[in-house]
């Protein structure tokens, strides 16, 4: 079974990989959807496969880095790119079972990291 839990952090950033013609060397924001990915059996007894709240807790201080905040300030993210946001993430959560973090820069922009387990 696998479960998911989406999170929104509104944060800004620029781009440090991109030529200075590029429009993401300048400073801009985006309302940014980060999704978790869980993957495990079903508890008998509470017919979870991990309660969305502990997913609440493990996010929390991640979400508390990143919301409001210039990426580019985040220690380990200076190119703060949808493909390097989600490494970043997937790196730091320890929550058994976490098999995919997807974050979304634009409904039509995203990149998946995948556990390496
Ligand atoms: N592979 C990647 N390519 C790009 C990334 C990225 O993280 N990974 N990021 C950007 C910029 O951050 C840019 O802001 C992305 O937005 P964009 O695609 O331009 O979407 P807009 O919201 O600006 O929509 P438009 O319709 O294009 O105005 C670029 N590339
Ligand atoms: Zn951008």
């Amino acid at each position: 079974m696998r479960i998911c839990r989406a999170y929104t952090l509104e944060s800004s950033h620029q781009l440090t990989g991109v030529p200075p013609t590029h429009k993401c060397s300048r400073l801009h924001g985006h309302q940014y959807r980060v999704v978790l990915t869980i993957e495990g059996p079903v508890d008998p007894v509470s017919g979870f496969v991990i309660d969305f709240w502990e997913l609440d807790r493990a996010f929390a201080p991640l979400h508390e880095q990143l919301d409001h905040h210039h990426l580019n300030d985040v220690p380990g993210l200076g190119n703060p790119t949808a493909e390097l946001i989600a490494t970043w993430i997937g790196e730091r959560l320890a929550i058994p079972g976490l098999r995919r973090v997807t974050v979304y820069e634009t409904p039509d922009c995203w990149a998946e990291w995948d556990s390496p387990a």
